[in-house]
C-alpha cells in the first residue's frame, strides 16, 4: 500500500502542525476537528505559526468521519488526548476498514495497544516538538526538534519509510526507530514534567533557565528511571543524546539563551495548555499515573510523581488553571507524602 490521503482524527495543536505541513508540501490531507476550529478554517483557513514563517492554508476539514468516504490509500493520524483514545479508536473502527493503518502521534504508551484492538497496522510516533492552539483556526509551533516512527509493537516497514519521508519533506524531520515503543517510553520520561510545568505555571525555557526546575526535573525523571528499571522497562535512546541526564545538563548550559525568550517562543507543555485552557482533564494518569502504579506494583516509592498527580488533580478540580502549586508548596506536598509513606 501507498498513502494517499492523511486523515488526521483529533486536529487541536499537534495534529493541525502536522496536517498543515502536509497538506503545505502538496499531500492530501483532512483535518477532523471540533467544530468551531472546522468552521474558523473554512472561515480563514488554518493559520500556522511556526518560528520562521506565518502562513495559512486552505486545508479540507470536517467535524465528523461520517463526511468522509473511506479509500484504500487512507492512513490516519491519530492526535486526540491519550483519555479520547478509547471513544476516537471506536469511532474509527466503526468507518474505516480495519486494514487502515493508524499512526498514534501522542504521548503515554497506552494508546497503540487499545488501537491495536481494532487496527491490524498500528504505528506509534514520537512527536518532539511544542505547540499551542490558542484560538481556533490558529496554531503556533514553538520549539522544533524531529519525530520518529515504527510498527507497533515492533519494527519498521514500508509504510514507516513513507511516513517518515512524506513528514521530513513537509519540515518535520523524522526518523524511523525499530522500537518505537521503547522510545515512548523514553519520552514518557521527559513527559513527567509537564505536570510541574503546568501546577508551577513555567514554560520549558525557562525551566531549563532555573536551577531550582532543573534540580525537580531531575528528581522527577530519576524517580520514573527507577521504577523503569525494577520493571524491566529499558527506554530507548533515540538521538544519541538522550540520556536525559545528560540533556539537563546540555540545557542548563544554555541558560542565558533560554531566560529571554520571547513570549511568541515559549513553549508549553500540552497538560499546561489542558490548565490553562481549563479542560475538563489531563493525561496526567497515562505519564505520572504509569510510574506510580508500577511503583506500587515493583515495590519503588513514588512520592514526587504521587504529588504531581494529586497537584494536577486538584488543579481541575478546583478549575483554578495553571500555576496553583508553586515549586515551595509542591515541595511541601511531597515531604507531607513522604512521611506519610
Ligand atoms: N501540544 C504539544 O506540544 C505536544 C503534544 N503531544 C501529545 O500529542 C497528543 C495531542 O496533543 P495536543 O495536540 O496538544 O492536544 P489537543 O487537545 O490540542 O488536540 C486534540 C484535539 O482532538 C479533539 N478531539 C477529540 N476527540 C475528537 C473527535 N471525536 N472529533 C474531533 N476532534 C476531536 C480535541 O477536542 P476537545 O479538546 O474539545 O476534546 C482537541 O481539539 C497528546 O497525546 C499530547 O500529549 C506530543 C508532543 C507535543
Ligand atoms: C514535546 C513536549 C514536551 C512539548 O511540550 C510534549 O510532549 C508535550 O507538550 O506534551
Amino acid at each position: 500500500m501507498t498513502i494517499e490521503r492523511y486523515i488526521v482524527y483529533g486536529a487541536g495543536a499537534v495534529g493541525s502542525v502536522v496536517g498543515g505541513l502536509l497538506y503545505r508540501a502538496g499531500r492530501k490531507v483532512c483535518l477532523m476537528a471540533r467544530p468551531s476550529h472546522v468552521s474558523a478554517i473554512a472561515d480563514r483557513g488554518l493559520r500556522l505559526e511556526t518560528p520562521t514563517e506565518v502562513f495559512t492554508l486552505d486545508v479540507p476539514a470536517e467535524s465528523s468521519v461520517t463526511r468522509l468516504k473511506p479509500s484504500p490509500g487512507d492512513a490516519i493520524l491519530l492526535s486526540v488526548k491519550a483519555t479520547q483514545t478509547a471513544a476516537a479508536a471506536a469511532e474509527l473502527a466503526a468507518h474505516f476498514p480495519a486494514d487502515t493503518p493508524v499512526f498514534c502521534l501522542q504521548n503515554g504508551v497506552a494508546n497503540e495497544p487499545v488501537v491495536a484492538t481494532s487496527f491490524a497496522n498500528v504505528y506509534p510516533v514520537l512527536v518532539l516538538f511544542n505547540a499551542v492552539l490558542p484560538e481556533p483556526g490558529r496554531v503556533i509551533l514553538t520549539i522544533t526538534d524531529f519525530l520518529a516512527v515504527g510498527r507497533f509493537p515492533a519494527g519498521t516497514d514500508a509504510l514507516t519509510a513513507q511516513v517518515a519521508a512524506d513528514l521530513t519533506v513537509a519540515g518535520l524531520p523524522t526518523r524511523e526507530h525499530p522500537d518505537a515503543m521503547a522510545v515512548k517510553w523514553g519520552k514518557l520520561i521527559g513527559n513527567l514534567n509537564n505536570a510541574l510545568l503546568a501546577v508551577t505555571d513555567c514554560y520549558w525555557q525557562k525551566a531549563f533557565a532555573d536551577p531550582a526546575m532543573l534540580a525537580m526535573m531531575r528528581a522527577i525523571m530519576d524517580e520514573g528511571l527507577r521504577v523503569l528499571a525494577a520493571a524491566g522497562i529499558s527506554p530507548a535512546d533515540v538521538t544519541g543524546r538522550f540520556d536525559i541526564r545528560a540533556q539537563v545538563e546540555a540545557f542548563a548550559a544554555r541558560r542565558l539563551e533560554f531566560s529571554d525568550t520571547p513570549p511568541e517562543q515559549r513553549g508549553y507543555p500540552s497538560m499546561w495548555q489542558d490548565l490553562h485552557f481549563r479542560r475538563p482533564e489531563t493525561e496526567v494518569d497515562y505519564l505520572n499515573g504509569e510510574i506510580v502504579r508500577l511503583g506500587q506494583q515493583y515495590g519503588v516509592p513514588t512520592p514526587i510523581n504521587r504529588a504531581l498527580m494529586a497537584a494536577v488533580a486538584e488543579s481541575i478540580q478546583t478549575r483554578q488553571g495553571v500555576g496553583q502549586f508553586p515549586l515551595e508548596r509542591l515541595q511541601a506536598r511531597i515531604a507531607q507524602g513522604e512521611t506519610a509513606s
